[in-house]
């Protein structure tokens, strides 16, 4: 299956940086396909105009619904389709997390409505609910100036999931978060020099001992999972 991956932006260059390192692997052995568009492309004022001044007053600009129509229409199409995931990164969203991440690894088209300025007209996102399955998707407790960053990370924590992405997918069983390891953080982890600046690798590390290998790490997420993410282990 080939994924395919939309951005509508008026910056679509934050997504030239998909053409590099494992994701340019992926594009180049067809997993995915990724196409960013200029929303100022479906203006027709000389301006390019995406914003206007919010109803009912307020501060900052809101992004304009109708060039989002026209881009919708252009990029997606006018016929209504569920399996299409429409994401809409914002504040206001609902906390991405790994299984949103695995969830969205299983679909085959997935386009990211990057809002700047305040935000977009909620009468977009009521649209594309109409059309197609939406997600409002919030990275974090903290305010970014836009939707691309966070549309950025989804890509990487989504893309890395798929079937024939990672040369190892062993590796994925282990990590933070992932399916039966969700309530622990990730062991610390050591390679070689064994003696660096004065600081050894822990010596069970070098025992060869599996069953005790294994015990250490357990014990060091469940600690590390304690100290830093008491609320994982309610
Ligand atoms: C002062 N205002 C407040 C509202 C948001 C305005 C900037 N903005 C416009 C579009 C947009 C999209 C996402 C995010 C965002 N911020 N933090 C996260 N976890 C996000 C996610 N996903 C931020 C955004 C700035």
């Amino acid at each position: 299956m080939t994924m395919r991956l939309d951005y509508l932006s008026i910056f679509p260059g934050y997504f030239d940086v998909l053409d590099i390192s494992l994701l340019g692997k992926a594009v180049d052995n067809g997993l995915v396909e990724v196409h960013a568009h200029d929303l100022r492309d479906w203006t027709h004022d000389r301006h390019r105009t995406v914003d206007d001044t919010p109803c009912g007053g307020g501060a900052g600009m809101v992004m304009k619904p109708d060039p989002w129509g026209e881009a919708f229409d252009g990029i997606i199409g006018i016929e209504p389709d569920p399996s299409v995931h429409v994401i809409f990164p914002t504040p206001s969203g609902i906390p991405f997390t790994q299984s949103a991440a695995q969830e969205l690894s299983t679909v085959e088209r997935v386009v990211f409505c990057c809002g700047r300025y305040e935000g977009i007209d909620h009468r977009v996102i009521d649209y594309a609910r109409t059309m197609w399955t939406v997600h409002e998707l919030s990275l974090g407790d903290y305010v970014l100036n836009g939707g691309e960053v966070a549309a950025l990370a989804i890509t990487e924590a989504v893309v890395r999931l798929i079937p024939g992405f990672m040369g190892n997918p062993e590796s994925l069983a282990e990590e933070s978060f992932s399916p039966g390891q969700e309530r622990l953080l990730e062991y610390p982890l050591f390679t070689r020099p064994v003696s660096w600046r004065g600081m050894d690798v822990p010596e069970v590390l070098m025992s060869g001992h599996h069953g005790r290998i294994a015990e250490w790490r357990r014990e060091e997420s469940l600690l590390l999972t304690r100290d830093r993410r008491p609320d994982l282990t309610d």
